[in-house]
């Protein structure tokens, strides 16, 4: 469903993805890891075409993504959650959720105006759908409450239902479970699966192994900008290269630590 082949980028003179391909295959929940500042968001970035690669191609269901403006991409059917939190906290849940529905509302000024029937038939399809994906998210009972207070457990669910709204076919989570306690954990974990379920295809970053291990078929590992690995579960955490990878981070930061 979505290829990177060969992806490298670089700001100014440093190079923060070396060739980097990956295969992220329809249906799946592909997990991409690594220490801090390996490059997984600018990963992202460039799927969603906030930035554009140095060289490479990323295509989507066939179609090359480069060039296009992020709302072409989103158009196309990717959405994405952000690491730093981006809803409107001033907005109640439902407003967030359809805000994100916007393009899928196709009425005239008219219409809108004089409130005919078209228009509020409409209105009221966005608004059971909105209801509809803050329950896949477990937030339908508060729908009408403002998004401030929530916890952050609950921003970042009500993020995942408006990337949602923008009836994507492939998903992109960064971080989802970022600040959660285990029971939001869990709770998102089989939330994810469920939409998994659903049909859509999942891509996520995540630091949290167990959320990764227990959610994804397969997980690549990036380090310095380079995949190590891309494999099952299982031979990832067996996987030398990762372990090396990780323990590497840990001697630095106890090196920091004692220095
Ligand atoms: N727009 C940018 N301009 C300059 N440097 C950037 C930009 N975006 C990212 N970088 C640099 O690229 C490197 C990789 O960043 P990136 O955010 O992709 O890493 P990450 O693997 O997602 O890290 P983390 O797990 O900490 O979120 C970092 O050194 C970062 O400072």
């Amino acid at each position: 469903m979505l290829e990177l082949a060969s992806i490298s980028k670089s700001f100014g003179g440093l190079k923060v993805l070396d060739h980097v391909s990956l295969k992220v295959p329809q249906g799946a929940i592909f997990g991409l890891i690594g220490p801090n500042g390996a490059g997984k968001t600018t990963v992202f970035n460039l799927i969603t075409g906030l930035i554009p690669p140095t060289s490479g191609t990323i295509t989507f269901d066939g179609t090359d993504l480069a060039g296009l403006a992020p709302h072409r991409i989103t158009r196309l059917g990717i959405a994405r959650t952000f690491q730093n939190i981006r809803i409107f906290n001033e907005m109640s849940l439902l407003e967030n959720v359809l805000v994100g529905r916007h393009r899928h509302i196709n009425y005239g000024v008219a219409e809108m105006l004089f409130s005919l029937p078209r228009y509020r038939a409409q209105e009221e399809a966005a608004r059971a759908r909105a209801l509809e994906l803050l329950g896949w998210v477990g937030l339908a009972g508060k729908a009408g409450e403002i998004a401030d207070t929530l916890s952050y457990g609950e921003q970042r669910r009500l993020e995942i239902a408006r990337a949602l709204a923008t009836e994507p076919r492939l998903l992109l989570l960064d971080e989802p479970v970022a600040g959660m306690n285990p029971a939001e954990k869990t709770e998102l974990m089989s939330a994810v699966r469920a939409i998994n379920a659903r049909g859509y295809t999942i891509f996520l970053i995540e630091h949290d192994m167990r959320f990764v291990m227990g959610l994804c078929e397969r997980v690549a590992v990036l380090n310095f900008g380079r995949i190590i690995t891309c494999d099952k579960p299982e031979a990832v955490r067996n996987n030398h290269d990762v372990i090396e990878a990780y323990l590497g981070r840990d001697d630095e930061a106890d090196t920091r630590e004692t220095a």
